[in-house]
C-alpha cells in the first residue's frame, strides 16, 4: 500500500512460542505508523500491523488461547505523520484508532504540552474507551477546570477463551517535565493508595498485568513488583514497559517478567504465558505449577509477519488492515511528506559511529549550527552554543531529505535562548556539568527535571563502546528460513541472547555526550566572554549547571530569546534546502 516501502529481506527467523495467553506490544512509536521507508527490516506499516494482530488473534483463538494487544505510550512526536499536520496529530489519531488495542497508557511525550495531553483526554481515551489506563496521571479538564484522572486507574477483566482473570494497571515513570495542566503522581506513593491496595488484595486474580511507560529495569517497576509480591506471594505478574527505546526483558522472579519493545515501529514485542492457574484450567495449585514466560522481538516487516502467521501475500492482509494502509498513504500525500527538500550526500548516524567523526549526525549538526545559528541583534558577538543530543531523534540516510525527514530528525518546536557576557571558561564548565554530573545527566536523558545536584567528585563519563560484542547466533533455538544476515539488533536480556526473531549481523553502538557545544560568530579559545546560547528545552538544566559552575548570574532572569521564531527543526530544514541540492 505504501508505494515507496522497500521489500523486506529474507533472513533466518526464530519461531514464536504461543501459550495460554499471548501478547503483542508496541511502545515509543512516535508517529512512525507508516513504518520505515528507507529500511527494509522495519518497512511494514500500521495497516500491516492491524492485519498481523488480527491474524495472530485468529491463530491463538483457533487454538483455544487468548491474545492481548498492548501499547505503552510515546505515540506522538517524531514523524511527519504526527508533527506536520495543523493541529498536530489529527491524521495520526485517526489511523491509530483502527488497531484493536486491549490496553494502552500514556508516555511522557503525551504530556510535554497542554494541547497534546488534552488531545489524549478528548480523543485517544474515548477512541479506546475502557482500555486506556492512567494509574498515576491526572489532568485539568479543559472545560470544567477540575483535576480528573486522565483515564481509569485500573481494570479487571476476564479473557475470552481461557477465562484468565486479570487485574491491569497503567503507569508512567516518575516524570516531572510535564506541562502544568497534568499531574504525575510518583509511583512509590501511587502504590500506597487505597484503590491500588484493594486491587492487589483481590483474591480472584490469575494474573496481574502492569503496563507502563516505564523502563523494565527501573526503581518504579521494582517498587510495583515488591508491593504486589508483598501481598500476593505467587500470583504471576507480566509487565510491559518502554521509554528507553531499547529491546529489553527483565526477570523479577520466576513468576514475574517485563518486556520492553524498542522504538519507532521497528519492533513488535511478543510475549506468552503458559501454565497459568485459572478457574477453567486443570493445573494444580499455583504454588506447585510454575507458569512459563516467553518473549520475542519481532522485526516490523512483512517477511516476519508472513512467517509468524504462516500466511502469504494473498492470505495475510485483512480488509481492515489494507484500508488502514490506504489511510496512511492518503495522509502522507495530503501532508506532502514525500516532498524532497534536498539530498543527503551520505549517511549520518546517531550512534553507529564515534562522535566526533565525519559520519556522525552530531558532528554534522555542529556544522549546521556554525553556519546558521545567528541573531541579528547579537551580530559579531562570539557565542558558545549548546544543544542536547536527545534533540536529534534519528539517523539521516543518503538520498532524499523529505518533509517527513524534517520531523524524523528533530521534531521539537524548541527555540533558542542565550545569556550574554559569560566567561568562556565558565561556559565550558557549564557544558562539562551537563555532560558529567550524574543527576543532571540522568534527568536530561529521561526528559525530566533534576532536583538536587550531587557533589562534583561524582562526575563520571565514559566514552566507550556500548557492549555489543555478540558475534552471532550461538543459541539452540531452531531457525527457519535462509538468507544473508542483515545488520540489526542482537539483543541480550535477562533471558539470554535468543530474543530477536530475526538473526542479525551485529551493529556497534557508541555513546554520545549529553550535550554538544560549538563556538559561533568567530569565537575562539581566546575569546574572554561569549553569549551562552542553548535550546530552550535545556534551560532548567542550564540554570542548575550555572549554579554548580558558580556563574553568579540568575540565568532564569537574565536569559532572552536568541534568533526568535527559529526552532532547531526549522534551522536544520533551511540549511538542508541551501546546502544539499539534489
Ligand atoms: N522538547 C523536547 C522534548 C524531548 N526532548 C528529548 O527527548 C527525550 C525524551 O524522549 P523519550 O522518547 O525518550 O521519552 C528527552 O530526554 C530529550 O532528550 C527534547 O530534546 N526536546
Ligand atoms: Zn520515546
Ligand atoms: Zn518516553
Amino acid at each position: 500500500a505504501q508505494p515507496s516501502a522497500p521489500d523486506p529481506i529474507s533472513a533466518p527467523l526464530r519461531a514464536l512460542d504461543f501459550g495460554q495467553l499471548n501478547f503483542l506490544h508496541t511502545t515509543d512509536t512516535h508517529g512512525w505508523l507508516a513504518g520505515h521507508l528507507q529500511e527494509p527490516s522495519y518497512s511494514a506499516d500500521w495497516g500491516d500491523y492491524v492485519s498481523f494482530a488480527a491474524r495472530m488473534r485468529e491463530k491463538a483463538e483457533a487454538q483455544g488461547q487468548d491474545l492481548l494487544v498492548i501499547d505503552t505510550g510515546d505515540r506522538v512526536e517524531g514523524n511527519g505523520l504526527y508533527d506536520s499536520s495543523e493541529p498536530k496529530g489529527i491524521y495520526l489519531s485517526d489511523i491509530l484508532r483502527h488497531q484493536h488495542i486491549d490496553l494502552l497508557t500514556s508516555g511522557n511525550h503525551e504530556l510535554y504540552k497542554q494541547n497534546t495531553s488534552e488531545a489524549e483526554l478528548l480523543t485517544t481515551v474515548p477512541n479506546f474507551r475502557g482500555n486506556y489506563l492512567a494509574s498515576n496521571i491526572d489532568i485539568i479538564h479543559p472545560t470544567t477546570k477540575e483535576l480528573v484522572p486522565l483515564a481509569p486507574r485500573y481494570k479487571k477483566f476476564t479473557t475470552k477463551k481461557q477465562g484468565i482473570r486479570i487485574v491491569a494497571f497503567g503507569f508512567l515513570f516518575d516524570f516531572t517535565g510535564n506541562y502544568n495542566n497534568t499531574v504525575v503522581q510518583k509511583v512509590s506513593s501511587t502504590i500506597k493508595e487505597d484503590w491500588f491496595q484493594e486491587a492487589i488484595r483481590d483474591k480472584e486474580v490469575d494474573l496481574f498485568l502492569v503496563i507502563g511507560h516505564v523502563p523494565v529495569h527501573s526503581p518504579e517497576y521494582q517498587a510495583i513488583f515488591k508491593e504486589i509480591r508483598g501481598i500476593r506471594w505467587d500470583t504471576p505478574i507480566q509487565f510491559f514497559g518502554g521509554h528507553q527505546h531499547i529491546r529489553d526483558y527483565a526477570r523479577y522472579d520466576s513468576k514475574a517478567y517485563g518486556l520492553a519493545s524498542g522504538r519507532f515501529m521497528e519492533t513488535i514485542g511478543f510475549a506468552s504465558i503458559d501454565g497459568l492457574n485459572t478457574p477453567k484450567s486443570n493445573h494444580l495449585s499455583s504454588a506447585v505449577a510454575s507458569p512459563i514466560f516467553k518473549r520475542r522481538y519481532i522485526d516490523q516487516n512483512l517477511f516476519s509477519y508472513y512467517h509468524h502467521t504462516g500466511l502469504d501475500e494473498s492470505s495475510f492482509p485483512t480488509e481492515k488492515g489494507q484500508n488502514v494502509s490506504r489511510l496512511i498513504a492518503k495522509a502522507r500525500t495530503e501532508l506532502k511528506l514525500d516532498q524532497v527538500h534536498g539530498c543527503a550526500p551520505q549517511e549520518f548516524w546517531m550512534s553507529r559511529v564515534k562522535y566526533p567523526s565525519p559520519n556522525s549526525l552530531y558532528s554534522w549538526l555542529e556544522n549546521v549550527l556554525v553556519d546558521s545559528l545567528k541573531d541579528e541583534k547579537r551580530a559579531g558577538v562570539p557565542a558558545l552554543a549548546v544543544v542536547n543530543t536527545g534533540a536529534m531523534r534519528f539517523d539521516i540516510f543518503q538520498g532524499p531529505f523529505t518533509q517527513d525527514s524534517t520531523f524524523i530528525v528533530s521534531p521539537f518546536t524548541s527555540g533558542f535562548r542565550y545569556v550574554k557576557d559569560v566567561p568562556l571558561a565558565k561556559a565550558r564548565l557549564i557544558v562539562e556539568v551537563l555532560n558529567k554530573q550524574p543527576q543532571v545527566l540522568q534527568a536530561l536523558q529521561e526528559g525530566d527535571s533534576p532536583t538536587t545536584l550531587a557533589p562534583p567528585e561524582q562526575l563520571a563519563y565514559k566514552e566507550d563502546v556500548v557492549a555489543h560484542t555478540w558475534a552471532g547466533p550461538s543459541d539452540q533455538t531452531t531457525l527457519s528460513g535462509k538468507g544473508k544476515l542483515v545488520p540489526g539488533y542482537t539483543t541480550e536480556d535477562d533471558a539470554g541472547k535468543d530474543g530477536d526473531d530475526t538473526v542479525h549481523e551485529p551493529i556497534s553502538f557508541y555513546r554520545v555526550p549529553n550535550c554538544l557545544q560549538v563556538l559561533l560568530n568567530n569565537a575562539t579559545e581566546t575569546s574572554e566572554t561569549v553569549d551562552l546560547v542553548y535550546v530552550d528545552f535545556i534551560e532548567k538544566y542550564i540554570i542548575l549547571a550555572a549554579q554548580f559552575a558558580g556563574l553568579g548570574v540568575d540565568v532564569a532572569k537574565e536569559s532572552d530569546m536568541y534568533m526568535p521564531q527559529k526552532s532547531l527543526t526549522n534551522l536544520i530544514l533551511d540549511w538542508v534546502k541551501v546546502n544539499w541540492k539534489c
